[in-house]
């Protein structure tokens, strides 16, 4: 996240704090049974700051959706994790970084296990565009402030209920 604070032309503190010193991260252990199109996990985008999965090496399953609508794959890379950009820090960067839509979908023969670990905002942050990104991109702040624990409450209500 320092590294990433850096990036938007902000000090390496800025995910700390208030922000995300107290960071609400979450570990989960996900199973996919094998040849199963009509479960796995549903189009969604992550809520928080920043997800690393880490995904069996030999089985393709997760999608992500591009700029032109298209499901396209992401292919496991042995040694490495996938990241994924979370809701919050979309707000922070001002739309500079996108959460981007993914699925699982394991239609392959093989029980699939991924590991993602959550890296998340304290629970009750205001999270709003950061200052050095609406200069980047503007000036003027592309999206509403977002209580972090709220988005998650209601993300969580309506993914699975
Ligand atoms: O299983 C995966 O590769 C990703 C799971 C996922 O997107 C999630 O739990 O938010
Ligand atoms: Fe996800």
């Amino acid at each position: 996240m320092r590294g990433i604070a850096l990036a938007l032309g902000g000090s390496p503190y800025e995910f700390e704090g208030e922000r995300a010193g107290d960071a609400f991260w979450v570990m989960r252990l996900i199973g996919y049974p094998e040849l199963r199109n009509d479960i796995g996990c549903g189009a969604h985008t992550d809520y928080g700051l920043l997800t690393l999965v880490n995904q069996d090496d030999d089985i393709n399953a997760l999608q992500v959706r591009n700029l032109s609508g298209e499901w396209i794959s992401a292919p496991p890379v042995p040694g490495t994790f996938v990241c994924n950009i979370g809701d919050m820090l979309k707000i922070y960067s001002n739309g500079l970084y996108e959460s981007t839509l993914h699925q699982v979908i394991n239609s392959s023969p093989k029980y699939r296990v991924c590991v993602a670990y959550f890296y998340e905002t304290n629970f009750d942050t205001a999270v709003e565009p950061l200052d050095i990104c609406k200069q980047k991109t503007g000036g003027a702040k592309k999206f509403e402030r977002a209580v972090y624990g709220e988005h998650l409450v209601s993300k969580v209500q309506t993914n699975f209920v």
